[in-house]
């Protein structure tokens, strides 16, 4: 243990940076470029960047189909800064809300050359900051001068691409008794991530037996539905009807996690409400953002029922991935309990694109 902080501990610094609009140096094979998340930076920074260099815009693939973009390097594009864009051009081309008033904004020169894990790196670090999918780098000769000169996070790629792909580790912090309507036995639990992410809960109903399939169900928090009774979802009365059938049977587990959005956030999720407003369905929204339609990791539902002692489940969802992670992640699934509430004619269209496009089980 060295006082210097490790990669898991600079990658959330990272983030943070990103979110307040600081940049961040990102190294890898011998090339350094200084990488800013295009939704938190402003003029005088863009001015610096400028001004040093020529900077490179990233999106996702997503993005460039709906901007018209091509897109060499597969699951993302590059694009050189046009010498006169400014901050709003930026801002146009990451955040899709006036895409339809203004829906042209090329001609746009994709770069090809070179290789793009940079960009690629600076992306998954600014979704991972809940921000806007894209991202303005600038190559710069010596990464871990400026860094050093700056003050500036240091992200070497080699040491950062493992912990990016695995799912961080969690940790028990505490577990109290709650008696709830649904029933006095309730008890929640608190996990924390050492990757410095949002905190998940555990509620357990009863003494679930360990040694037998438990009834589950993994919940990604909603605020608009759980909180505020939103009519758009369904996640409110499947957050109520699970937790009411665990307290009826007794026994129980579900999992409350913070993947707000499918998770992509909540801000980011708003955004996409708003291009539904424009006429956009569930999935298109989230292309139109640089998001795929699903941006959840199921692997941490699986590591917190290891963890509490369960191998099996009787899982409540109609979501067929959810099946399958639990599986590829060591929960055997005994059995599927459909979980089918809160219909309304506001969220008929949203239930209907869950079942053609996300492939959920009527
Ligand atoms: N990005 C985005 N997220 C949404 C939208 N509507 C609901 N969500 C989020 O979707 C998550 C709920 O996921 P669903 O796909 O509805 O259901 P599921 O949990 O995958 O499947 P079930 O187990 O069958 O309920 C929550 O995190 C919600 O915040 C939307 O229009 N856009
Ligand atoms: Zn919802």
């Amino acid at each position: 243990m060295t006082l210097a902080p490790s990669i898991v501990e600079r990658l959330a610094r990272a983030r943070g940076d990103l979110r307040m609009g600081v940049p961040v140096v990102l190294t890898d094979a011998g090339r350094a470029a200084l990488v800013v998340a295009v939704e938190s930076l402003e003029a005088p920074r863009l001015a610096e960047l400028r001004a040093m260099g020529q900077p490179e815009l990233a999106i996702t693939v997503r993005r460039a189909e709906t901007l018209k973009v091509r897109a060499y390097d597969g699951d993302l594009a590059r694009i050189a800064l046009p010498p006169d864009a400014g901050l709003d051009w930026l801002h146009a081309m990451a955040d899709p809300v006036d895409d339809l008033r203004v829906p042209m904004k090329g001609p746009f020169q994709s770069l090809r050359d070179g290789p793009a894990d940079l960009h690629r790196a600076a992306i998954a670090l600014a979704k991972s900051a809940h921000l806007l999918p894209a991202a303005l780098v600038l190559p710069v000769p010596d990464g871990l001068a400026l860094a050093g000169r700056h003050g500036l996070t240091l992200i070497p790629l080699a040491e950062a691409a493992p912990e990016l792909l695995r799912a961080s580790p969690l940790h028990p912090v505490v577990s109290a008794r709650l008696p709830m309507v649904a029933s006095t036995a309730g008890r929640v639990h608190i996990f924390r991530p050492e990757d410095g992410g949002e905190e998940h809960y555990a509620i357990e109903i009863g003494r679930p037996d360990r040694s037998a399939p438990v009834l589950a169900r993994l919940h990604s928090a909603c605020f608009t539905g759980d909180v505020l009774g939103s009519l758009k979802c369904d996640c409110g009365p499947q957050l109520r009807a699970a937790l009411a059938q665990m307290g009826a049977a007794g026994a129980g587990v579900l999992l409350y996690l913070n993947q707000e959005g499918r998770g992509i956030g909540l801000a980011n999720k708003m955004r996409a409400y708003a291009l539904q407003d424009q006429g956009f369905d569930t999935v298109q929204a989230n292309h139109r953002l640089g998001f795929e339609d699903d941006e959840r990791d199921f692997r941490l539902g699986a590591g917190i029922l290891r963890q509490m002692g369960f191998s099996a489940v009787r899982l409540l969802t109609n979501n067929p991935r959810k099946l399958a992670m639990m599986e590829s992640n060591g929960i055997h699934v005994a059995e599927r309990v459909p979980l089918h509430v809160g219909q309304t004619a506001q969220n008929a269209d949203y239930l209907a694109t869950k079942a053609a496009k996300s492939g959920h089980l009527l």
